[in-house]
This record gives C-alpha cells, sequence and structure tokens, in this order.
C-alpha cells in the first residue's frame, strides 16, 4: 500500500478537487473496499484516504481500477501511477470497470464489502437505469461528474461521485431528494445515492457519509453562467431571464419551507452567523492583504445588519451562483449543486439558514459576469459602462421576479441583504486568491463598492 499511496501524494494534488493546493499531501488509508470486476485480472477498488497535512484533515474518496499495464494506454490525467511493476492505476471515473459497478450498486441497492467497512446502494424510484457508456464530465468542479448514455429512450442518468467526504447525509442529496418528492419542477429527477461507513477517527466505532448522487441528466440543458455571459458580451439584455430566474428561486424557497423545519432566528442564531462573518473575514484579510484597510467599513455593515429585523430561517441552496443553474429548451430553470460552500463547515451548512443568502449569491453572480468581461476586454470605447448596466438590469430583474413570486420581497432587507452580498464577495476574495488568482480583482472590486468606499 506504501507505493500506492506515494503515486496518489504525486497524483492527488493535480486534481481540481484536491482542497490544500500548492502543500505536498500526508496520506493515510483509512479503509477500502472491493466491487464486483466482470474483467479477469482487473481489480476495481474504492480507497478512503485521510489527508492529515491538512487542518483539519481532510478524508478523500479515490475509487481505483488497477489493471495490467500491457493493455493500458499510459498517457492522460487518469493514469494515476504504476506502483508496481506490470500494473497501472486509473481513476475509476474514466475506467468502464468502476462506472458499471457504481450504477450497478445504486441501481439495485446492493453492497460492496471491505475487511472493516462499505458501501451501499439506496434507490429513490423503480425506474430503470440502463446505461451503456459513461464519461466524465470536463470543467471546473469541485467532485467528479460521469455521464451515463441510455439505450432505448432511457433518460441519459448522472451520477456525481463526492470526492471530499464529511459524515451525514450530503445536504446535496437531501435537498435535491425533497424537492424531487415534492414535485418540484425545478430539480432533476433523482435515482438514487451510495451511501459508505468508515471508521470514526474519534472513536472506536464507523460513521456513515455520502459517496455518490445519481440523477437523471438533463441533455440539451445550457448552463445559466454561459447564457449569461453570452448575452452580455453580445450587449443584449438578460431581463427576461433574470426575471424568471428570480420566481424559479422564489418557488424552491418556498417548496424547501415547507417540506422541512424552518425557525425563528434567536440570538443565538444571529451570533452565530455574526461570528461566522468575522471569521471569514479574518482569513480573508490573512490571504488578500489588500482588504486589511476595509476591515472597519465592513464590520460596520454587518454591524447594520445584526440590528435589523431577520426573517424566518430555513433549508437553502447555500451556493447559489449562475453555474449552479441550467435553462432547459422551453426556458425552464434548473438548480443544482445544493452542497453548500465548499469552504463553509458541513455543519453550519445542514442548519436552516437565511433565504436571502441564496439571492445575493445569484446578485454576485451578476457582477461576475461584468466583472469578467472586463478582465478579458480593455476597458475602452464604453464596455465597461455597459457591463455594469447589464448587471444593474439583470439584478433588478431578478429580485422583482423573486419578490412576486415569494410574496417576501428581499428590499424588506435591504441591510441584511447588503451583507449577505458583502460577505459573499468576501468569500470570493478567498476563493479566488486560491484558485484563480487572476479574477481576485472581481470580488475585491465588490467589497469596495459595498462597503461604501466606490
Ligand atoms: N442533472 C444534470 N443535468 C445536466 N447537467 C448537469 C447535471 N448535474 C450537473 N450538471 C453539469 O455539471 C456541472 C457541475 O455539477 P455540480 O453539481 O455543480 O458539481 P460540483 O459539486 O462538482 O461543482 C454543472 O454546472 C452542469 O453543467
Ligand atoms: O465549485 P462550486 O460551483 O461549488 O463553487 C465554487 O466555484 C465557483 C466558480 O466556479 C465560485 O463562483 C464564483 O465564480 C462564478 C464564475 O465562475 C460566479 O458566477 C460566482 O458568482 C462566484 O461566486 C463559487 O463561489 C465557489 O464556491
Amino acid at each position: 500500500m506504501d507505493s500506492t499511496l506515494a503515486c496518489l501524494a504525486a497524483w492527488m494534488p493535480q486534481q481540481r478537487w484536491y482542497g490544500a493546493k500548492g502543500r505536498r499531501p500526508h496520506l493515510r488509508l483509512v479503509s477500502w473496499w472491493d466491487h464486483e470486476s466482470h474483467e479477469e485480472s482487473v481489480r476495481v477498488r474504492t480507497y478512503l484516504i485521510a489527508d492529515e497535512g491538512a487542518l483539519p484533515p481532510v478524508l478523500y474518496q479515490v475509487p481505483i481500477v488497477a489493471r495490467e499495464t500491457a493493455g493500458v494506454d499510459a498517457s492522460g490525467p487518469a493514469v494515476i501511477g504504476s506502483p508496481e511493476p506490470g500494473t497501472t492505476l486509473i481513476d475509476g471515473p474514466h475506467d468502464p470497470a468502476y462506472t458499471r459497478a457504481l450504477l450497478r450498486l445504486i441501481a439495485t441497492g446492493a453492497t460492496a464489502r471491505g475487511p472493516h467497512t462499505g458501501a451501499s446502494g439506496h434507490p429513490l424510484t423503480g425506474a430503470a437505469m440502463t446505461p451503456h457508456s459513461a464519461s466524465v464530465l470536463t470543467g471546473e468542479q469541485s467532485n467528479t461528474s460521469i455521464v451515463y448514455d441510455a439505450d432505448g429512450g432511457a433518460a441519459p442518468v448522472i451520477c456525481k461521485v463526492y470526492r471530499q467526504l464529511q459524515p451525514g447525509l450530503n445536504p446535496d442529496i437531501e435537498l435535491q431528494t425533497a424537492l424531487a418528492r415534492a414535485g418540484s419542477p425545478h430539480v432533476p429527477a433523482v435515482f438514487g445515492h451510495l451511501e459508505g461507513a468508515w471508521p470514526d477517527p474519534a472513536g472506536g466505532g464507523t460513521v456513515k457519509g455520502s459517496l455518490a448522487f445519481a440523477q437523471e441528466f438533463v441533455a440539451g440543458a445550457q448552463d445559466a453562467w454561459r447564457v449569461a455571459l453570452r448575452t452580455a458580451a453580445a450587449g443584449r439584455g438578460f431581463e427576461d431571464d433574470a426575471r424568471t430566474l428570480g420566481a424559479a428561486t422564489a418557488e424552491v424557497h418556498r417548496t424547501l419551507a415547507r417540506v422541512l423545519p424552518t425557525v425563528e432566528p434567536t440570538s443565538g442564531d444571529r451570533d452565530a452567523v455574526a461570528e461566522a462573518w468575522r471569521r471569514r473575514l479574518t482569513i480573508a484579510i490573512a490571504e488578500v492583504p489588500d482588504l486589511a484597510d476595509r476591515r472597519g467599513a465592513i464590520q460596520d455593515v454587518y454591524d447594520r445588519a445584526l440590528g435589523a429585523s431577520w426573517p424566518r430561517l430555513q433549508r437553502i441552496h447555500g451556493d447559489y451562483h449562475l453555474g449552479q443553474v441550467l435553462r432547459v429548451p422551453g426556458g425552464q430553470w434548473i438548480l443544482l449543486d445544493f452542497e453548500g460552500e465548499p469552504m463553509r463547515p458541513m455543519r453550519e451548512r445542514l442548519l436552516p439558514d437565511l433565504a436571502l443568502r441564496d439571492v445575493a449569491g445569484m446578485l454576485r453572480s451578476f457582477d461576475y459576469v461584468a466583472g469578467s468581461l472586463r478582465l478579458s476586454v480593455a476597458e475602452h470605447a464604453g464596455g465597461d459602462r455597459r457591463a455594469r448596466e447589464w448587471a444593474a438590469t439583470a439584478r433588478a430583474a431578478f429580485l422583482g421576479g423573486y419578490a412576486a413570486a415569494s410574496g417576501a420581497p428581499p428590499g424588506d432587507h435591504r441591510e441584511l441583504l447588503a451583507a449577505l452580498e458583502l460577505d459573499k464577495a468576501v468569500y470570493e476574495a478567498i476563493y479566488e486568491a486560491r484558485n484563480r488568482p487572476s479574477w481576485v480583482a472581481i470580488p475585491l472590486r465588490a467589497v469596495a463598492s459595498l462597503s461604501g468606499s466606490f
């Protein structure tokens, strides 16, 4: 196993889903189990690997197919390495032996076992999943999604393999399953999920957590980020789309408030939010020192929100932006990825929260469209002004659509919305500094503007 861990220590830091970029991992094997393999001399095994160099330690899911080197095209990012002569390790989602085994577990509710723990499938419906070929979705993803084509008119399936594991049912599965069961037209059909168990790092027992989630793959849909970027770059408005997106967002919030618990915010809830805002700001200032001289002005915005009235708390999307929304032919909006912000502690993401956090997230996304155009096109000939006008129109239309469909206009909580937008921009400054340093100017400009110096 030591040679496999050595291969992984070189390969994992190059993966988009690996959290602590720029640092060599310190890996420990926590658990493993084998999947059924229909090919001779091919081993399909899922490893759970802790990176104990991270603070706090992170648990990763790494499914691996071991094949004879002679039969493998040894180039490409899917090849992990060759810890023993004659055997090559392949990243499971890129190999049919794993993709078949994964879907079979979910569709049949079967179990894969290892010496200590294992994984079991939880099919949601009797819907037959008969897909035949699979490929990994490309793009900037925190997890790894496998798309399965289907034969004979059956729906194609997308199965998201969670990479960073946490105890408990993932909110992505919990919320989308609740919405699908409630008949919401704004999430894809749900097929089922895979749950795993592993040794509890804090004691002698085991903990359970989500490993993968299978849904209908909405074919022909367009990512709202690309739709928005295209219209803005072409100088076309996004007003109607933003209004219907606002209405769809409000409908999802209403459904979540109906089928899952809501609570009146207590002073403890307000303190927890205030503490999360402060904690995030401290991290952001440490990583993006340009923010340091804004601390006082930012805290003033937070204080005004803490002194204002708050609506009831409810379950929300939690990391809402244009990249999390699909537009299907006909104009309907489908929301994806209810996992919450990847950098936020899971225990916070599971609690009832402010629905306005999602509203703020989408408003920031309109500003990102303008900001990314500003970065890609030189600021001349009125381009910057047009991009800003595009974002302002989209913003007003989104808020109007949300207010009309929710009966709870975001404008009733102006101070709170301003603080949530600012907190999101602070989060984005950290995210960009870590992942896309050339984009950090977008949230920095927003922080300046939202904290009143622009
Ligand atoms: N059910 C689906 N139908 C069509 N495309 C999807 C579906 N689910 C995800 N996608 C595509 O995959 C991308 C990443 O999915 P997402 O759930 O956001 O993953 P991650 O948690 O890794 O960021 C989405 O932006 C979308 O383009
Ligand atoms: O990986 P996730 O989609 O869960 O979210 C993370 O990455 C997003 C970028 O891909 C990041 O979103 C930020 O950039 C978007 C444009 O690429 C923009 O539309 C968003 O408004 C902006 O927040 C997101 O914050 C991060 O959690």
